[in-house]
């Protein structure tokens, strides 16, 4: 099999303002994002390789908070695609990202509702 690297960021919360009814208009609200970008892969890691021979994960929180500004969304398929297409700016080696978005104030009991949007480099 080929080698991969995947940079993952697993359960981060950001409050975003984000839904379609107006009662969900004017405040934000948590979502909780998990990421995972493939990144195209060295064919070695050597002890003393700089972090530019990969990419820094924590562009990845970035693109799940700050990059989302303060504007609303009215899908969180919007908020998903605004994060696929900060990390593809960022970075050309970013070959494909997948973002899970679950939408935290929807939950009554143990149910996690919300979506996940993989997207490959055009
Ligand atoms: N596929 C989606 N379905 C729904 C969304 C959404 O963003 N994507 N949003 C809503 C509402 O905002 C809901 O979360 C509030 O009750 C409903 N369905």
């Amino acid at each position: 099999m080929a080698d991969s690297l995947h940079l993952e960021l697993v359960d981060f919360t950001h409050m975003v303002h984000t839904g379609i009814y107006s009662e969900e208009t004017g405040q934000p609200q948590p979502l909780r994002f998990t990421v995972r970008v493939k990144l195209k892969v060295e064919r070695h890691y050597d002890p003393d390789t700089p972090l530019d021979a990969s990419k820094n994960y924590m562009d990845l929180k970035f693109a799940c908070s700050e990059a989302l500004g303060d504007r609303h969304y009215k899908l969180i398929e919007a908020v998903a695609d605004h994060v696929c297409e900060t990390l593809f700016l960022q970075d050309q080696r970013v070959e494909e990202v997948s973002v899970k978005i679950e939408k935290l104030a929807l939950s009554e009991g143990d149910e996690l509702i919300g979506i996940t949007l993989v997207r490959e480099r055009k």
